[in-house]
């Protein structure tokens, strides 16, 4: 077939089909209205194929696993390694061999049009996508264009690593095979959990962090899970920079690391090298230099968006339709999920992707205007109380809400209250059960900032502090709030013991 160039007009563009795409789209035809997803790869996006999912599931066999072997009776019962075809197996599963058809069907069965292929913006509300099908399509929106585009690995520079074909996160989250030796190059959350997730497996695994482990949680929390992955054979290497990374003649690595020893130089030989050293907004070619967006400093563009998503500081170009004016009526162009750049977990950019779909339909039909109310459907306004964020290591880490240090910084007076978790519902839970919990309060409100928890599952200890940090819930009457006997919420008790009540 000859391509063909083809002129479709929707109420709503999307570019990006991941999670957070796939949420506004759904927001916006529930709104009445309609909507064009535009994705390049696979919908369903990075999560589904080679980050959450994945990595979930490459590290729940583990977990299971270990939790049987630390609870006498159970423990007996197990064998005591993996088997790692079948949790490689599990993993296809989880990632659907890679295929998106079932979510393509939900599209599909939600009224929503999907065109596959690269897309950028090359004037006000206009989008222009190179289809995989060999088409261009010329896209308007009535209302809105939305990035919900994700995020790209930030390549850390060290010397040699450009030249080489190392793993990202995508790479380690699709292997096939185990590696015998792995090196991590990032002690953040996506380093952590891979080293855990690969040395369970089998590999022989060295995790080389700049600074401490998990640097954004409390120190009492980030060494629980530190201990936890030396337990499981990972050389955990702290305060070590990555020098060099070499590929040796064999196809092996050679990673040159320098500690803050006296003669502080040393040498890892690893079969793949792991760099997960954070992420950046995917901004890149989507044509927002032609609406006056600029990288500034040499580092990657980022935006700024409002509670709704809506991006700021557009240039109001004189004459031209659909460009904002100075008061900011006419608003077009949004950013959610990891492509705002705010926060880069799902969870949050789904929440941040119903917000900006309501807040696009309810403009459409003259709702809403100007900007919403703190707290209602419009507005994103968790992102500044109460980000819930789960560390999926065993033992995990859960914080949602301030930490002491940032709630000081935002000008509160704060207090804190710290404890090991240590009640009947640990003990019962497994042998020398190990764990730890924090709630930062602020004192002239008497309501919770902030909480943090570590320990064998903790996780799902965290969604009620995140409910009692939105509501910001009394502690006089958080009291009143009975943890069942013998649970490890006990703990939510024991610390409010603490601090006085
Ligand atoms: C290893 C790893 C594990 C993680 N685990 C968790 C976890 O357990 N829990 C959690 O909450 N978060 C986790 N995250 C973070 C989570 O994956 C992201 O926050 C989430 O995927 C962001 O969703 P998104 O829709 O904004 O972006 P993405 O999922 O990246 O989707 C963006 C989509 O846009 C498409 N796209 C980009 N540019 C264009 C273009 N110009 N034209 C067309 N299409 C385009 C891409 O192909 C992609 O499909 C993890 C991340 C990593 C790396
Ligand atoms: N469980 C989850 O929710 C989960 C899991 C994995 C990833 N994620 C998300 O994905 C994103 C990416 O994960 P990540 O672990 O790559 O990022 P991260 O920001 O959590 O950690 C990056 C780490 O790399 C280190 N680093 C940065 N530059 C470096 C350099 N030049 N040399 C050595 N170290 C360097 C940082 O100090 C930091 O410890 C995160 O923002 C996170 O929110 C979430």
């Amino acid at each position: 077939m000859t391509p063909e160039t083809l002129q479709r007009e929707f109420d709503v563009i999307v570019i990006g089909a991941g999670a957070v795409g796939e949420n506004v789209a759904d927001r916006v035809v529930q709104g009445g209205l309609t909507a064009v997803l535009v994705e390049a790869e696979l919908v369903g996006g990075e999560c589904s194929y080679w980050a959450c999912m994945p990595s979930k599931a490459l590290l729940r066999p583990g977990t299971a696993l270990h939790g049987a072997q630390t609870v006498p009776g159970a423990a007996e019962a197990v064998t005591l390694t993996l088997d790692a075809v079948a949790v490689l197996k599990r993993r296809d599963y989880f990632t659907a061999n890679w295929q998106d058809d079932s979510q393509v069907k939900w599209l599909e069965d939600t009224g929503i049009e999907l065109i596959r292929g690269h897309g950028w913006i090359t004037e006000p509300r206009t989008v222009e996508v190179v289809g995989l099908d060999g088409n261009t399509y010329e896209l308007k929106a009535r209302h809105a264009v939305v990035l919900a585009t994700g995020s790209t690995p930030t390549t850390p520079p060290i010397d040699g690593l450009a030249d080489l074909q190392v793993w990202g996160t995508r790479e380690a989250t699709s292997a096939k095979e185990v590696p015998e030796r792995l090196a991590v190059i990032g002690g953040g959350v996506a380093g952590s959990e891979l080293a855990q997730a690969f040395a369970r497996l089998g590999s022989d695994v060295t995790l080389v962090a700049r600074s401490g482990l998990l640097g954004t949680f409390p120190a009492e929390a980030s060494k629980l899970v530190v201990a936890g992955l030396r337990a499981d054979g990972v050389a955990v290497r702290l305060y070590t920079s990555t020098e060099s990374v070499r590929e040796n003649d064999d196809g092996t690595f050679t990673l040159t690391l320098q500690d803050q020893t006296p003669d502080g130089r040393t040498t890892v030989i690893a079969d793949k090298v792991l760099v997960s050293t954070g992420r950046h907004p995917a901004l890149e070619g989507l044509g927002l230099e032609s609406l006056g967006f600029e990288a500034q400093d040499g580092q990657p563009l980022k935006l700024t968006t409002d509670s709704t998503g809506l991006v700021q500081g557009l240039p109001d170009v004189p004459g031209t339709p659909g460009t904002p004016g100075e008061d900011g009526e006419n608003p077009w162009l949004y950013a959610v999920g990891d492509a705002a750049g705010r926060n880069f977990f799902t969870h949050q950019g789904k929440y941040e992707a119903r917000a900006t779909g309501d807040a696009i339909a309810a403009r459409a039909k003259g709702e809403l205007s100007g900007a919403p109310e703190a707290w209602s459907r419009y507005a994103q306004t968790a992102n500044q109380h109460a980000v819930p964020n789960v560390v999926f290591t065993d033992p995990e880490l859960a914080a949602v809400g301030r930490s002491v240090e940032q709630a000081k910084r935002d000008g509160y007076n704060v207090s804190s209250v710290e404890l090991p978790i240590q009640v009947s519902g640990s003990s019962l839970h497994s042998e020398h059960y190990e764990g730890w919990a924090q709630l930062v309060v602020d004192e002239d409100r008497r309501v919770l900032l902030g909480a943090t928890f570590a320990g064998p599952e903790v996780g799902e200890l965290l969604h009620a502090a995140t409910i009692a940090v939105v509501g910001e819930v009394p502690l006089e009457r958080l009291w009143h709030a009975v943890p069942s006997f013998p649970t490890v919420s006990e703990v939510w008790l024991r610390l409010l013991e603490k601090y006085g009540l």
